[in-house]
């Protein structure tokens, strides 16, 4: 991941004057598709650029050491050998950008990824309550704590919903600059949970708070809220992400999560990082896509164009 992000003194100044021109950002957002494509020689590197970017996730109340395990075997295999030799690339050592799973699980997921010798994936932890981070602050700072002594590499807290709706900024600075204490050397997400914030200009106030307070990644979404990563949520906060950056020199990462499921839209998610934040931000150190499935049609995408020429008169190898 890129230098820590060591944050800054709460500034309410800075959430005064925001403004969001929605049917603005509407515009962009659907356009962000179609007004630019991925050359066809170039998606399978795009697509697999996008890989390296995946925060490989199993957030379900049945996960087991067992279900974990193959999760980490995946995090260090993401892509058939044939397939990257099919795709002449030299790089057949790609992983994910890291493995997300809840606080009981991350001891399983650190020790199968000890076994594959793969630890140098990190394992990244939702906590604080995740989803609806609707415990005490204790509890959640406690959660942690204890999710980085198993091991965990990078945290994924949600931030007071309740603080953000009804405008006490400095409330939500406060617990996220306790939680990034509590993170001590691990890296710090923070989750809007935007599908809860009400509007565009609260997602704004809260990508801009949770950077201040030392937010390394601002994370749209839980995967669990009625609607998760959508395009001009993001285009807001990268924006934001950008204001930061300019006011302070400090990158900060976008993480967005939750529905993302498409090879097309993982070519699109990449687009808006270079249009709106430039070449640096995309790479795993700046940029994560949280997604369950979505590997499984990147995959599919590639052994298409490895194979898909050969279809209709050759045998396929479906191993
Ligand atoms: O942070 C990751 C999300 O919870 C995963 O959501 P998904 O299952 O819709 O891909």
């Amino acid at each position: 991941m890129s230098d820590r992000n060591p944050g800054i003194e709460f500034d309410a100044s800075w959430l005064e004057h925001v403004y969001v021109n929605l049917p603005a950002v509407k515009r962009r957002a659907e356009t962000l598709g179609t007004r630019r494509y991925v050359k066809k020689q170039w998606q399978s590197a795009w697509l697999l650029r996008a890989v390296t970017c995946i925060d490989l996730t199993t957030l379900s109340g049945d996960d087991t050491a067992s279900n974990v395990s193959r999760l980490c075997f995946k995090a260090k295999n993401p892509v058939r050998d044939d397939l990257i030799k099919g795709l002449q690339m030299e790089d057949a050592g790609i992983t994910v950008g890291a493995v997300c799973v809840y606080p009981n699980r991350v001891a399983d997921a650190v020790k199968a990824l000890k076994a594959a010798n793969a630890s140098h994936i990190p394992v990244a932890s939702v906590a604080t309550g995740f989803p609806t981070g609707q415990t005490p602050l204790k509890t959640r700072l406690e959660e942690i704590r204890m999710a980085v002594a198993d091991g965990a590499r990078e945290i994924d807290i949600v931030i007071n919903r309740e603080y953000a709706l009804t405008g006490n900024w400095r409330g939500v600075y406060e617990e996220v600059k306790a939680m990034r204490e509590a993170c001590g050397d691990a890296h710090l997400k923070t989750i809007l949970a935007t599908g809860e914030l009400g509007n565009m200009v609260n997602v704004y106030k809260a990508s801009l708070v949770c950077m201040m307070a030392g937010a390394d990644f601002i994370k749209t979404s839980t995967g669990k809220e009625g609607v998760n990563a959508i395009f001009p949520v993001a285009l807001v906060m990268v924006r934001a992400i950008r204001e930061y950056y300019q006011k302070t020199g400090y990158k900060v990462g976008f993480k967005p999560a939750g529905g993302i499921r498409s090879a097309k839209d993982s070519c699109t998610w990449l687009i808006l990082m270079k249009e709106e934040l430039g070449d640096e931000w995309l790479n795993g150190q700046l940029f994560r896509l949280g997604a369950s499935s979505l590997l499984i049609d990147i995959e599919r995408q590639l052994f298409h164009q490895v194979y898909g020429r050969y279809a209709a008169t050759h045998e396929i190898p479906m191993s």
